[in-house]
Parts: C-alpha cells; sequence; structure tokens
C-alpha cells in the first residue's frame, strides 16, 4: 500500500490488522527518527545510518530507499516466515519500495493498492491535525506529495480515502476479493477432482 504522506495508510492498514487476523504488518526499518508514541518493533525498527547499512551488505532486506533524506526497508526474513505460515503481509512502502518487490521477488504474489487524498488541502490538514511533525517536516511531505501521486497509475487498485468507513469497507473488500483468485487457490483443483470422481461414481451405480 502506498500514498502521499498523510492520506491514510497507517490509519487504514492498523484497523485491517485489528479485524483480520491471517493479515500481518512488515514492520520496516528505518532510520528516521521515532514519532512521539512510536515503538521500536512495532511501528518501525529504528536504527542508525550504519545498522542500515551493513543490513542493506547482509542482503537483510527484500527492497530499501531514501523518503525524506532518511534510509526505509523491508526486513527480509519475517516476511518470508509469515507468507510460510500461510499469512498476508501488508506493506506501508512507498513507490520505489513497490516497484523494487514488483521487479526483483518473485517469490511474493503482490497486489498493490494506492490511497488518495480527497484533495491537496485536505491532505495538509490531515497531517497537521496529527501534531506529530515539525511545520519544516510538514511542508517537505507536502512538496513531495505530487511526485507520490504521479505514480498512482502503476497501482492495481486507487482508493480516495475522503469518509474513512467507506475507505476501510473497501479496502476490506479488495482484500477479500483478492483471497478468490483462482491463482491463490492451489487446492482447487483437488477438490474440482473430487467432485468428478463422486459424479463418476454416481453414474456407476
Ligand atoms: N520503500 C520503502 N518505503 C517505506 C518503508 N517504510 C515506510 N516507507 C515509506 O516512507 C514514507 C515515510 O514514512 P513515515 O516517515 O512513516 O511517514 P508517513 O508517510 O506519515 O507514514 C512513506 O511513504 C512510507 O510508505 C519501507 O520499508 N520501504
Ligand atoms: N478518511 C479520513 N478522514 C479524516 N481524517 C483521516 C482519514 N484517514 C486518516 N485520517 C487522519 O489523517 C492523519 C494522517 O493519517 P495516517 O494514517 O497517519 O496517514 P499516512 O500513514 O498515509 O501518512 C491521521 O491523523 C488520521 O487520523
Amino acid at each position: 500500500m502506498s500514498s502521499p504522506s498523510g492520506a491514510g495508510k497507517t490509519t487504514l492498514t492498523r484497523r485491517l490488522l485489528q479485524d483480520d487476523k491471517d493479515v500481518v504488518m512488515s514492520v520496516s526499518a528505518t532510520t528516521r527518527e521515532p514519532r512521539p508514541g512510536e515503538v521500536d518493533g512495532k511501528d518501525y525498527y529504528f536504527m542508525s545510518h550504519e545498522r542500515f547499512d551493513e543490513m542493506v551488505e547482509d542482503d537483510k532486506l527484500l527492497e530499501y530507499a531514501t523518503v525524506f533524506g532518511n534510509k526505509y526497508g523491508t526486513p527480509r526474513e519475517p516476511v518470508e516466515q509469515a507468507l510460510l505460515w500461510g499469512k498476508d503481509v501488508i506493506f506501508d512502502i512507498d513507490w520505489q519500495g513497490t516497484q523494487q518487490l514488483m521487479s526483483s521477488s518473485k517469490a511474493i504474489d503482490l497486489v498493490r493498492i494506492f490511497i488518495l487524498p480527497p484533495s491537496i488541502s485536505s491532505l495538509e490538514s490531515r497531517l497537521k491535525s496529527r501534531g506529530q511533525d515539525s511545520a519544516e517536516t510538514i511542508a517537505a511531505r507536502m512538496a513531495k506529495a505530487e511526485s507520490e501521486i504521479s505514480h498512482w497509475a502503476e497501482y492495481d487498485y486507487v482508493l480516495v480515502n475522503d469518509d474513512l468507513e467507506e475507505t476501510y469497507a473497501d479496502l476490506k473488500a479488495i482484500v477479500r476479493a483478492e483471497r478468490y483468485r483462482r491463482e491463490r487457490r492451489p487446492g482447487m483443483s483437488e477438490f474440482v477432482r473430487g467432485l468428478m470422481d463422486e459424479r463418476a461414481n454416481r453414474d456407476v451405480e
């Protein structure tokens, strides 16, 4: 899931995590400072530039990018573990990370969702009302919004997060429908074979 900063990714993903036990969050590594209330290991793995570079060198990140002057990356191991357990993983990452996941890791079956704000002025007021960034940081995020938004057409789904309840219902519908895609139902061939066998047996009887 990607969006310009402040469009509502964190709010939406937190709700989905609470509601859906088959979904886990990919907790990113970052060199940015924690915001008030953010918890290390839950919101992000906060770390120095040196530690981050070590993770890159050791190939411990599935993707990484520089956003607003800080580095952000997706730790590989927890994602691979969660997928092995049959979980769905949400990535709250920018367009650069999404492109890298698409091109590099064939093991990850990706659904890309882009969240747009209803207007630029509401984006700004949401960043201000979040009350966690300085005026300078908010200005930098607003300046970056246009370039993030320009990547919207690279995504499978695009949601305009005007009414939160409606957007959340749409997000849940997407997740639900995607789970029924034929290619994600490996047990289905066997099930259908069973149906055919049952039918053939009835012919014999
Ligand atoms: N490529 C990449 N981008 C990330 C990762 N984690 C966070 N981001 C992006 O970095 C940007 C800034 O995130 P953050 O500082 O938490 O501010 P936010 O935009 O208010 O959520 C957002 O666009 C995130 O989607 C990551 O692991 N990889
Ligand atoms: N549909 C919405 N209507 C009004 N405010 C919203 C909506 N969605 C999110 N917000 C608020 O906007 C602010 C930014 O949302 P957040 O989820 O932190 O965005 P992001 O993770 O994309 O930066 C938060 O204060 C959040 O409560």
